[in-house]
């Protein structure tokens, strides 16, 4: 078995405010049966800690953690996820969300939390905990960014994979912190961790891991360009030759219409007619009209920019126009939130909004909707996609990123060959999303053809399997060019 330790500041179940989390809870449990024993080390934050109730405390493998006193969690979850809880109080025990404070900007200290959770990984990676040594580090997104940089400073040789979930949030932060995150001055250097003067945990990871990757192979391309690489693109390009993208998975034990208990009723590729039932039950839930004759929109989302919803209120005219209905779950910009909230109260029995974040009504969504709109400005690989894909709720999407590599369009040929599972829309401007929207409606009218596409979504595969043996084989890669360098260096 090949030892990964997983470095992240999100795990679902025990933590989660985006797709990284449903990643990192599921990914592990999927290499099990490949051959990898992957586990995560995560901030022991309260919600953690709550979740936690069994866990043994294990001494910190590095006494203190940049001065502070801590120890680990170790417990194994109900589905049998191992983890390790960082449990430094003076970081993590506070009432909140894991990046941002009751008053709604980041934690000051952002940058000494992450950390800690960096060189608590490297510390594991030179000592093991117990018995255990991790012989590759998986580390995700900016906030174990640091890994790598901890480990050639400590001259500890061990390959790291980094990847990259959203390349927007880079962890940038005051040049003069460097010392204060217990790094030599010579780190801050241009080819390491200083992005326009300042330090960026994000491009440390990229500067510095082995190889690189990111959560869908389109993505991975997108990123060598200025539009999309947000800076990095250079250092990207640079990187291309340790570069790959690798397709996000479901989890499909918690993402399953035939046996889910958050919704009203199962259902399933071939047995779809209870979808009716669900709808029923969202419309009631959200008090939307009971109208089976409308094609019901649904969102489920962080309300951002980037996920390009701004471009769904401005067409939401013609979505009402033709009949259909919307019902929105999310919480982001407040502009955003204020203009799904006034959309519902203009449009009552047409539109719903529930502005939060909400796990349970995120499932009878997917399972009562009809279509689920993602017009992502970029979508690194974009999950609610491919839930709605499982749950027969046909996803209209821009063609960027996992979105693209993830849908097939419905466009003449697709249909007529009964390939296609949703739409594509490209650019991403708000008349080509309204052209989208009447595509949708033009098959909705034809409901052979509709229940056709339901069908081939519901069939398609998107489960953890294949993308899992690519990490494994990337993995083993990786310890063998490790193995080689060694035996060259010997030599
Ligand atoms: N209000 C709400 N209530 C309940 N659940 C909600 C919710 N808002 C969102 N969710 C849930 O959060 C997850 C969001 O997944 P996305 O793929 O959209 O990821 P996100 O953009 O957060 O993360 C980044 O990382 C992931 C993982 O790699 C990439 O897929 C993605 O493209 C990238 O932007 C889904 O499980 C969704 O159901």
């Amino acid at each position: 078995m090949n030892k990964v330790l997983f470095v992240a500041s999100e795990c679902y179940p025990l933590v989660k405010t985006g797709g990284l989390a449903d990643v990192i809870g599921a990914l592990p449990l999927a290499l099990a049966g490949d051959g990898v024993d992957a586990r995560v080390l995560l901030p022991a934050y309260p919600e953690v800690c709550e979740r936690l109730t069994e866990a043994e405390a294990l001494p910190l493998p590095g006494g203190k953690v940049l001065g502070q006193d801590g120890r680990l969690l170790a417990a194994t979850t109900e589905e049998g996820l191992k983890v390790w809880a960082l449990d430094v109080p003076a970081f993590f025990a506070r009432v909140g969300n894991p990046y941002v404070g009751p008053n709604g900007h980041d934690w000051p200290d952002n940058h000494l939390r992450f950390a800690a959770l960096s060189r608590v990984a490297a510390d594991i990676a030179a000592q093991g905990v117990g018995r255990w040594r991790p012989q590759l580090l998986h580390i995700h997104d900016w906030q174990a960014g640091l890994v790598p940089a901890y480990l050639s400073a400590d001259e500890i040789d061990l390959p790291t994979l980094f990847t990259i979930h959203n390349i927007a949030f880079q962890g940038v932060f005051p040049a003069a912190e460097i010392t204060r995150l217990g790094l030599p001055g010579r780190y801050y250097h241009r080819d390491l961790t200083e992005f326009w003067g300042q330090i960026s945990f994000l491009k440390a990871g990229i500067a510095m891991s082995s190889k690189v990757s990111t959560v869908s192979p389109t993505y991975a391309r997108e990123l060598e360009s200025a539009e999309f690489g947000w800076g990095l693109d250079g250092l990207i390009r640079h990187r291309q030759a340790d570069m790959c993208g690798i397709l996000n998975g479901i989890d499909a034990g918690v993402w399953d219409p035939a046996n889910d208990p958050l919704i009203a009723a199962p259902y399933s590729a071939e047995k779809p007619a209870a979808k009716a039932r669900n709808k029923e039950a969202l419309q009631e839930r959200l008090g939307l009209e009971k109208d089976s004759e409308a094609p019901l929109f649904c969102v489920v989302s962080r309300l951002t920019q980037q996920k390009g919803m701004d471009l769904l209120l401005e067409n939401l005219p013609q979505l009402l126009w033709r009949g259909g209905q919307l019902a929105v779950l999310g919480s982001g910009e407040a502009d955003l939130e204020a203009g799904f909230r006034e959309a519902a109260f203009n449009n009552p029995g047409r539109v719903a909004t529930v502005i939060g974040y909400n796990e349970p009504l995120s499932h009878l969504l997917q399972a009562g909707a009809d279509a689920i709109v993602i017009p992502s400005r970029y979508e690194p690989c974009g999950l609610t996609q491919l839930y709605g894909l499982r749950y027969g709720t046909l996803p209209l999407v821009s063609r960027t990123g996992g979105l693209a590599d993830t849908i097939i369009d419905a466009n003449a040929a697709a249909v007529q060959a009964g390939t296609a599972t949703g739409f594509q829309f490209a650019p991403v401007t708000p008349e080509r999303l309204r052209h989208t929207l009447d595509r949708a409606f033009d098959l909705w009218g034809d409901r052979k053809a509709w229940r056709a596409a339901r069908r081939a979504a519901m069939q398609t595969d998107f489960g953890w399997s294949a993308s899992a043996r690519l990490y494994r084989n990337l993995y083993r890669r990786m310890l063998k060019e490790a193995r080689q360098k060694k035996m060259g260096e010997t030599r």
